[in-house]
């Protein structure tokens, strides 16, 4: 049985948190304990036993303070900061795969700060590119029962699917308030959902809605969301009872099914597009770096030369040759003290020395691959060495 993820979103107050740490109790009762992730950086107590919390490895307070942040700000860089350990943290999860059958994630209620960070991003990404990943988009029912509020919160969680790719149930949580069935009728039938919106807008003395722009876009949205909803399952719930926690398991293992089914493959498609398009790109600048630096003509005898004679001589070749084009000048003739980037035996004393200038070619190439394979955790650092910055 495969371990599978489940990444908590919600809007501030929606009731994350007392999902996680009903959902929680609910897999221990059914003998599943489950592999606990904690994200919220400045939240203050946590209901529920986590095995990581990100409160461990950064301290949110301390990060306000030192880089003179909001709160919010400090939320995005606490994030950005613990991506940088993301690989870690897959392998940590990765070693408890044959104990837990689930991993759940909680995240910040600044939904924004994870869900549109590229941080975030990482985080989702190596989570769903190692286990199959579902999102349990959470949403407060009570406070969602106008017909306008529901369609901007179906809006958002529409975004969410098309930004994370992901296989998503909107789960409806504090049922015991208020029951979520206006929510599926709203989602099955198009004409009440209108309907409602209609009786809303004259409720609050809305006139005009129903004609011209305003109109025209309630209805495009409307039958967006309709094709939406399709792609989606949703349950009701209650953290505080427990009501439908069996549900929502029954719709997670329905997801994950579909991940294997489709998300995976679809995902994987997108992954290797993606490659082909870098080392399209990686190709095109490394071409345009020989061309600038005078050697894309040369290209071709200088691999030739360097198969009959390693110690090619590029800089030297090109003063022979008596182009003028990407020469460089020497350190006395510039009179600047130059940092070299590559180690010290192949310069020496600011000289090119032209016994040990190895193929330039090949050594751009390899910096370019070395680049391409190291990806996220490469992404992640990067992210680290701009905010130390
Ligand atoms: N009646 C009822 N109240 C709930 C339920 N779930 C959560 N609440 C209440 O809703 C409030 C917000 O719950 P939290 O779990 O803190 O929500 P959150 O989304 O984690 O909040 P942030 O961390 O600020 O984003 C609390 O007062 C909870 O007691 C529920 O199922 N029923």
């Amino acid at each position: 049985m495969p371990l599978k993820t489940v990444i908590c979103i919600g809007m501030a107050g929606s009731g994350k948190t007392t999902f996680m740490q009903r959902l929680n109790s609910h897999l221990h009762a059914a003998n599943v304990p489950p592999y606990v992730v904690q994200l919220d950086p400045a939240v203050l107590t946590v209901p529920y036993g986590a095995h990581i919390d990100i409160r461990d490895s950064v301290k949110y307070k301390k990060v306000m303070e030192n880089y003179n942040l909001g709160p919010n700000g400090a939320i995005v860089t606490s994030l950005n900061l613990f991506s940088t350990k993301i690989d870690q943290v897959i392998k940590l999860v990765e070693k408890k795969r044959d104990v837990h059958e689930y991993c759940i994630i909680d995240t910040p209620g600044q939904i924004e700060c994870f869900v549109w960070s590229a941080s975030g991003s990482i985080i989702t990404e190596s989570f769903a590119s190692t286990f199959p990943t579902v999102i349990a988009y959470i949403v407060d029912t009570p406070r969602n029962s106008s017909p306008t509020t529901f369609m901007s919160n179906m809006l958002y969680a529409c975004s969410i699917l098309y930004k994370t790719k992901l296989p998503m149930i909107v789960v409806f949580n504090k049922t015991d308030v208020c029951k979520a069935d206006f929510a599926r009728e709203w989602m099955t039938d198009f004409e009440a959902f209108q309907e409602a919106l209609r009786a809303d807008q004259e409720l609050n003395g809305e006139s005009g809605a129903g004609s011209g722009y305003m109109g025209s876009l309630i209805n495009s949205m409307s039958l967006m969301l309709e094709e939406f909803y399709s792609q989606l399952d949703m349950v009701g719930v209650s953290s505080l009872t427990g009501e439908g926690f069996d549900d929502f398991l029954s719709s997670v293992d329905k997801k994950v099914d579909e991940y294997e089914s489709y998300y995976k493959a679809e995902r994987e498609m997108i992954m290797k597009r993606k490659e082909e398009e870098e080392s399209a790109k990686k190709q095109k600048s490394l071409d345009h770096l020989m061309k600038d630096l005078g050697l894309k003509d040369k290209q071709g005898s200088s691999n030739r030369k360097s198969n009959e004679d390693d110690e090619a001589d590029v800089i030297s070749d090109l003063e022979d040759e008596g182009e003028n084009d990407g020469i460089v000048l020497r350190d006395e003739d510039e009179g600047v003290e130059r940092e070299y980037t590559f180690a010290g035996d192949e310069r020496t004393s600011g000289e090119v020395n032209s016994k040990s200038t190895p193929d330039l070619q090949r050594r751009y190439e390899e910096a370019l691959e070395q680049v391409g394979k190291s990806a996220s955790s490469e992404t992640a650092e990067n992210i680290a060495r701009y905010i130390r910055q």
